[in-house]
């Protein structure tokens, strides 16, 4: 994760600068807010000021000429103030909700190149309560923190400072010390620990997620195994932990709702006393009191708002900072500066090598040793080579590095004679395809998961890749035909089936290199014996096939063979030679 948490004004700074195109609505929010909000406090102060001149009035006739007209400006105002308040709350949401869409994109955006290093085996659940409920607490920052903080100043000043010049100034200064209390003190008292138990509550509620979704997806493992107490246990911990931290957070702020209660209520009494006391002075009259009453009154919402979004705006912050944690992560791998332009696969390399790796070593983040050291290999054109080894021996990261999801940290992987670092990566994604040990289905249709990497593939194309997998007379029983739709991670599909969708979906992109990463180890053997013959007549010795296999038996037919031991080369050369030395392949053969 990220070196040092973000300050909540780089959080602001941070969340403002994505979001630029919206400060025009922003602006416009805010100030619907201050000129509603004023004309709430003048709708106060013309009611308090007509029902005075009512009583002051000595005549029925005199009262209906001072009524009338005050009831017809009371509802003048409040229609005005009601359509301020429909444009803040549309221009404020509209804001908020647009701003939710991008920080959604980004999100997405971002966290694509820093597969899979921040998404493979790593907390799938935690990513997803990041991506939907931390995105949509952000909205608190941007709907109800601005607009209201702006307000919560601008208002009471405007309030006070006409309460000085109209009324009187000295009982414009008793409210001072109130407004100073209500919005610029109380809110923040206890705010470092407040803001510790927000970010907490934050993270244990990712925690939960995770825990949920790992539960969902592991129910076969926990019901096969017995292990539903375990798992409720956990979760109740989880629960209890979220729940501490929550309840730190709500003492605190009922705490500061009550002592901004007795501050504008004290305010209340003391202005009371204090007009009282220059009423008998004689240096104001009552009606000047109850006027300054009535703005008090009327500020203590817009100033109260403070309180009310301080413990929000903290929520906000720590869902901002976990988002900040994904999104300002370096990509494990990124596109060449300047980008290069993609190279045509008839340039090739001049010693005809499709794939070549020079003393490659490569660590994984976090490990203490490398899995890939001193790998010199090559791989010609149209050659079919398979890489075996023991269990944990590299392999499959080998594949990686020929497909760029990870760089090495020395030596280089060469493609038709580039350099992957100076490829742009969708290059690479598009001349070389994996398909791994776990495909991933989508939950569409079957014909929507073959297309994914080729949207624009004819129906010849689909129906060529289907058969190359050895899928067509599958696809063909079904009763919806392609049209079929799977359930997310392929729950209608046979382990077999699986594989050869995902081989289908590599094979329709027309790739140079096709990495099978034990793809075949769930298809019976004379389906995978199809397979093969039709992977073969498809690369037509144009095409390249890497295939990792523990099946060391099935390799005799490949052109190489590349055994691995401990992330090294321990051995290179024609099955057939191979088999006949008394080296790790034999070894291998030996224990099938
Ligand atoms: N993302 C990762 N982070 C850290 N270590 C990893 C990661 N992926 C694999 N490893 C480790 O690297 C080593 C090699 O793993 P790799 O999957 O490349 O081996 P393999 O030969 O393909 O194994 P298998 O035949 O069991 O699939 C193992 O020790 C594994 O634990």
């Amino acid at each position: 994760m990220s070196a040092a948490a973000p300050r909540r004004r780089d959080l602001a700074a941070w969340l403002l600068r994505h979001t630029r195109g919206l400060l025009a609505p922003l602006l416009l929010a805010i100030v619907l807010r201050i000129v509603g909000q004023l004309v709430g406090i003048a709708l106060l102060v013309v009611a308090v000021s007509g029902v005075i001149r009512a009583t002051a009035a000595d005549t029925a006739g005199a009262v209906g000429s001072i009524v009338l007209p005050t009831v017809g400006l009371l509802v003048g105002l409040a229609l005005v103030k009601a359509v301020l308040r429909y444009l803040e709350q549309y221009s404020g949401h509209y804001v908020a909700f647009s701003a939710l869409a991008s920080l959604r994109r980004l999100f997405f955006d971002r966290l694509a190149p820093q597969s899979p290093a921040a998404t493979d085996g790593a907390a799938s659940g935690d990513l997803s309560a990041r991506a939907t409920r931390d995105i949509d607490r952000v909205e608190v920052f941007f709907a109800h923190t601005l607009p209201p903080a702006t307000s919560a100043v601008v208002v009471p000043l405007v309030a006070v400072v006409w309460t000085a010049v109209v009324v009187d100034p000295v009982l414009a200064l008793v409210m001072l010390p109130v407004l100073v209390l209500v919005v610029a003190v109380v809110p923040f008292l206890s705010g470092r620990r407040t803001w510790r138990a927000t970010e907490e509550r934050a993270r244990a509620n990712g925690r939960i997620a995770q825990h949920v979704s790992d539960s969902v997806a592991g129910v076969r493992e926990i019901v096969a195994f017995d292990h539903t107490t375990e798992r409720l246990a956990g979760l109740d911990r989880l629960g209890r932990e979220a729940a501490r931290s929550a309840e730190r957070v709500g003492t605190v702020a009922g705490v500061r709702a009550a002592l901004v209660q007795v501050v504008q209520f004290g305010g209340l009494v003391v202005l009371l006393l204090v007009g009282a006391a220059r009423g008998a002075e004689g240096t104001v009259g009552w009606p000047e009191v109850a006027t300054a009453i009535a703005v008090l009154i009327g500020i203590a919402g817009p100033a109260r708002a403070v309180d009310g979004f301080v413990a929000d705006l903290d929520a906000s912050f720590a869902s901002a900072a976990r988002l900040f944690e994904v999104l300002e992560r370096s990509p494990v791998v990124s596109d060449p500066e300047p980008a290069v332009a993609a190279t045509s696969r008839d340039g090739g390399a001049p010693d005809g090598a499709a794939v070549r790796f020079t003393d490659v070593e490569f660590t994984y983040p976090g490990s203490l040793e490398p899995t890939v050291t001193g790998v010199t290999w090559s791989v010609p054109i149209g050659a079919h080579v398979a890489i075996v080894g023991v269990s944990g021996s590299g392999k499959s990261t080998l594949t990686s590095l020929l497909a760029r999801v990870w760089d090495p940290q020395s030596g280089s992987v060469h493609l038709d004679g580039v350099d992957l670092r100076d490829l742009p990566l969708e290059d690479v994604r598009s001349r070389v395809a994996i398909v791994n040990q776990r495909p991933f289905v989508f939950g569409r249709s079957m014909r929507e998961n073959l297309v994914l990497g080729a949207p624009d593939a004819t129906d010849e194309d689909v129906a060529s890749a289907l058969h190359v997998a050895a899928l067509d007379e599958v696809v063909a029983a079904l009763p919806q035909g392609l049209e079929t739709p799977l359930r997310e991670r392929g729950a209608r599909l046979s382990g077999g089936q699986l594989q050869r969708l995902a081989l289908a979906r590599a094979v329709i992109t027309d790739p140079e290199v096709l990495v099978l990463d034990e793809s075949t180890g769930a298809l019976d053997p004379a389906t995978e014996r199809t397979v093969r013959e039709r992977l073969a007549v498809w690369a037509g010795g144009r095409r390249t096939i890497v295939e990792v296999t523990h099946r060391v038996d099935q390799v005799m037919g490949v052109d190489r063979v590349l055994v691995l031991d401990r992330g090294a080369v321990v051995e290179d050369g024609a099955p057939a030679d191979l088999a006949g030395a008394d080296g790790p392949f034999a070894a291998l053969l030996a224990r099938v």
